[in-house]
């Protein structure tokens, strides 16, 4: 048969790979429990071409290597070292893959109090919110010169508030509807990425992934910036979700030093008041808000995006 392409780009790898670890502590217990995806690429050619497999590091031994390092790493609780960890074994590992692509989405285990003491090794799921972490280690010059991208954030952190939120102003031409309002429900489902360069004077390596967190706090990072979106989506006096968005991004590169670019996408789950007065009630319908009664609608959505990047 004769080729009418080349093979243009290929990566390959295991995806869904679902994780839990405990880490003991005496009688004091961690969890954490991962859903990885493990994609590489390198010197592959030849399994997509020549139907040559001897290059093919299985997705299985991926996936043992996943279940293997989440027994070793000592960053095993720290998403975004693990993901780290994980994609530098595999540009160390094997001579002729250059590139591996770790995603980590890590599921909430909040500790439980009881009687106001944490407790030792109960956990709740207390919220959809998932870490999210994204890695991208390039060894195309050695292993010795790796460098790597790093995104962290987080995703289905859903909020919801019932003032401080106008919408107005707007364009309008002939095919608009929509009346302004100056007081309305605002709630969105907050996907949060923020890039996190390495330090440049630290060389990348398993054996400098301690020193590179002492340096930039991830768990730290984790918390100010999820803090940081509470706290502006509660107070900020929302002119748009747009205006909204900014203004969490801005105050996440003041909290967060280490942070070079933050992304946010925001669905705009709309609240519609209802229109109570064919039955005699009144439930505010007007520009001033203050309605009581709502419809909330699964779809359509408005869907609100951008990336600020520090300056
Ligand atoms: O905050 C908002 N931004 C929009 O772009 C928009 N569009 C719309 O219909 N409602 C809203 N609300």
């Amino acid at each position: 048969m004769s080729e009418l392409g080349f093979l243009s780009a290929a990566r390959y790898g295991k995806d869904l790979v679902r994780v839990a670890r405990v880490v003991r502590d005496g009688d004091k217990h961690y969890v954490a429990e991962y859903t990885v995806r493990v994609l590489l690429e390198g010197d592959i050619e030849k399994s997509y071409t020549k139907a040559d497999n001897s290059c093919v590091v299985a997705t299985d031994t991926m996936k043992n290597t996943v279940y293997i390092l989440a027994k070793t790493s000592p960053h095993v609780l720290n998403p975004p070292l693990f993901a780290l960890h994980l994609g530098l074994h595999f540009v160390n590992k094997y001579a002729h893959i250059h590139k591996a692509f770790i995603d980590i989405i890590a599921l909430k285990w909040s500790r439980i109090e009881v009687n106001g003491k944490p407790h030792k090794w109960s956990f709740v799921r207390d919220g959809d919110e998932k870490g999210v972490i994204s890695v991208a280690v390039d060894a195309t010059s050695g292993p010795e010169n790796a460098k790597a991208s790093v995104q962290v954030g987080l995703k289905d952190l859903l909020v919801l508030k019932t003032s401080g939120s106008a919408f107005e102003d707007f364009y309008r031409d002939e095919n608009t509807t929509l009346a302004p309002v100056k007081d309305r429900i605002f709630s969105t489902s907050v996907t949060l990425d923020y890039t996190v360069p390495l330090p440049p004077n630290i060389p990348l390596s398993i054996d400098n992934l301690g020193a590179i967190d002492k340096e930039l706090d991830f768990a730290k990072i984790a918390t100010e910036s999820k803090n940081d979106v509470l706290e502006v989506f509660a107070t900020d006096e929302s002119a748009s979700v747009q205006a909204t968005l900014y203004n969490t991004l801005q105050k996440i590169l003041k909290t967060c030093p280490a942070i070079s670019e933050g992304s946010m996408s925001l669905p705009n789950k709309h609240y519609i008041p209802v229109n109570l007065s064919p039955f005699g009630l009144d439930n505010n319908l007007g520009y001033d808000g203050g309605a009581e009664v709502f419809h909330p609608v699964a779809d359509p959505s408005g869907l609100i995006t951008a990336t600020v990047t520090r300056k």
